[in-house]
């Protein structure tokens, strides 16, 4: 059995832009060995277009993006697959969505400092995301609640650690290494 739960794993990296969502779910992907999926490319184009202006999405934006992202989560799990996605997921109600179509989604959720997030954002040269849509989104930010499974992480220590941290809270393991 390639997990220790019967279910395929199906986490979403949440949080903030420049937490490291996209990076930490990549990597996680792979540590798990299922696919990884990035909730920006699941944005229409209108949202992409508001957000490079500088004007926060609200949740008549986002719903249909959720939605979205969600049949993408019904897809791998129905395959069997379950899969690792970046998705910004700040508010429980959105979270809610993912968690009717998979009432075992798991959330990770790497936080940091806004000085460290602003850096971060700052130094990206490849991303249409402005710092200065950083606060909006510290605002609109609903921390996992007590019943919520997931794990929240400090986003400081290098990724390799954060990964590790990531494995050890959830209930899947990597799958053992294909017979040479
Ligand atoms: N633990 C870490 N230590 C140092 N740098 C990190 C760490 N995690 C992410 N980064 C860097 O911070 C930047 C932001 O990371 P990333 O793009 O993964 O964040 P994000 O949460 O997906 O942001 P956005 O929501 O804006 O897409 C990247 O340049 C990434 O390499
Ligand atoms: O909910 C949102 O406002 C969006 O998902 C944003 O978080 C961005 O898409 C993301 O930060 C850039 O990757």
């Amino acid at each position: 059995m390639p997990h220790a739960e019967a279910e395929p794993p199906t986490v979403v990296v949440m949080g903030v832009s420049g937490t490291g969502k996209t990076t930490v779910a990549r990597l996680l992907a792979e540590r798990l060995g299922v696919p990884f999926a990035d909730a920006d490319d699941f944005h229409p184009r209108a949202n992409i277009v508001k957000m490079s202006a500088g004007i926060p999405l609200d949740d008549a934006d986002r719903r249909p993006w959720l939605q979205s992202i969600g049949r993408k989560v019904r897809d791998c799990r129905a395959a069997g697959t379950g899969c690792v996605i970046a998705c910004s997921a700040l508010k429980r109600s959105y979270r809610d969505i993912l968690r009717d179509v998979c009432p075992g989604i798991r959330f990770v959720h790497p936080t940091a400092p806004r000085d460290v997030l602003a850096a971060r954002i700052a130094r990206r040269t490849d991303h249409f995301m402005p710092v200065s849509l950083l606060d909006s989104q510290l605002a609109e930010l609903e921390p996992l609640g007590p019943d919520e499974h997931g794990v929240t992480l400090d986003a400081g220590p290098p990724l390799d650690v954060l990964v590790t941290k990531a494995l050890q809270a959830l209930p899947y393991r990597p799958p053992p290494p294909a017979p040479a």
